[in-house]
């Protein structure tokens, strides 16, 4: 069982609460090229349960934002490709396959970056994520349930995208996503830049979404708000899975403290300058 303990070494890793759902999304060993030359995963491995969340930590470079593109298909478009493994989508092996498939299949990707159509209204930005309904009425009713998952984004509708603040393009952007009414969403650094109310509130959206049934995979720079939704936590460094462990007790690990949420071992945050030292030292990556 996952619960016991935080793994060292990948063979006495466990599933992420095993005893609950079965994944809906497996990679396995998985390696990914870029350019035919830069191996930037090193040998992947990781699940995502049926209605869980996920969060994926690691410092900048350790391989976050290939790991969610490798399994999206979108790493085609970067010179990038699965050249090991297996990553398993409910069910089926989805690497290879090109992002549209992977959408219609049930699987959305919110990348870094907020990409709204910036002239266009928020409707019609959601338009665009509905675009593969039959009717318009199934588009309709995709519609008013983003609505009133976020309900921001119906008083916001007639706004243009571009002149949103950051809070409100990254809940679009989701929003946007959820119109493909997938089953698991990756979501890539949603707190970036964004003001702690903004980040609580966009947290708070993702908490509501979990609650209907979408299993979440994040990919995060603030560890605290990522193990705070999440049940389980993964943290990567050059292309590999360090450690992991349900998210109270990565929260509760020392090294995790000291080392991503700053904080020394009576819970007082430490100056950057001293984290950075720690970092420098790394000892539990060994
Ligand atoms: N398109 C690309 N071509 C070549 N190398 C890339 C490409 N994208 C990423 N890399 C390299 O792959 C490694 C992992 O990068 P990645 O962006 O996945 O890390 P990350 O953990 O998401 O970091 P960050 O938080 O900074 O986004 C890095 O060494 C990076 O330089």
């Amino acid at each position: 069982m996952v619960n016991s303990a935080l793994a060292a070494a990948p063979d006495q890793r466990t599933t992420p609460d095993a005893a609950a759902n079965p994944a809906v999304l497996t990679l396995s060993n998985v390696e990914v090229l870029y350019a035919e030359v830069i191996l930037a995963l090193k040998g992947m491995s990781m699940q995502v349960p049926e209605g869980g969340c996920v969060a994926l930590l690691g410092a900048n470079g350790a391989g976050k934002s290939t790991t969610l593109k490798a399994i999206s298909g979108v790493i085609d478009s970067e010179d990038g490709r699965v050249s090991g493994g297996t990553i398993t989508f409910d069910g089926r092996p989805i690497q290879g396959h090109d992002p549209a498939t992977v959408v219609r299949g049930g699987l959305v990707h919110v990348m870094e970056g907020r990409r709204v159509l910036q002239h266009m209204t928020v409707e019609q930005n959601l338009i665009i994520g509905g675009h593969m309904f039959p009717s318009a009425q199934a588009m309709r009713r995709a519609m008013d349930s983003v609505y009133e998952a976020i309900p921001r984004l119906a008083d916001l509708r007639k706004r243009t995208a571009g002149y949103l603040s950051g809070g409100e393009q990254q809940m679009l952007v989701i929003g946007r996503a959820i119109m493909a009414e997938p089953k698991l969403m990756l979501i890539d650094e949603p707190s970036l830049g964004l003001a702690p109310r903004m980040v609580e509130e966009v947290f708070s959206v993702l908490r509501h979404l979990r609650e209907q049934g979408l299993s979440l995979l994040i990919v995060e720079q603030n560890t605290r708000v990522a193990l705070e939704i999440a049940d389980y936590g993964y943290v990567m460094e050059s292309g590999r899975i360090v450690l992991e462990g349900q998210a109270q007790e990565l929260r509760d690990n020392e090294d995790v403290r000291e080392f991503y949420l700053g904080l020394d071992r009576e819970g007082v945050r430490k100056s950057f300058r001293e984290v950075k030292h720690y970092k420098r030292r790394k000892r539990w990556l060994g």
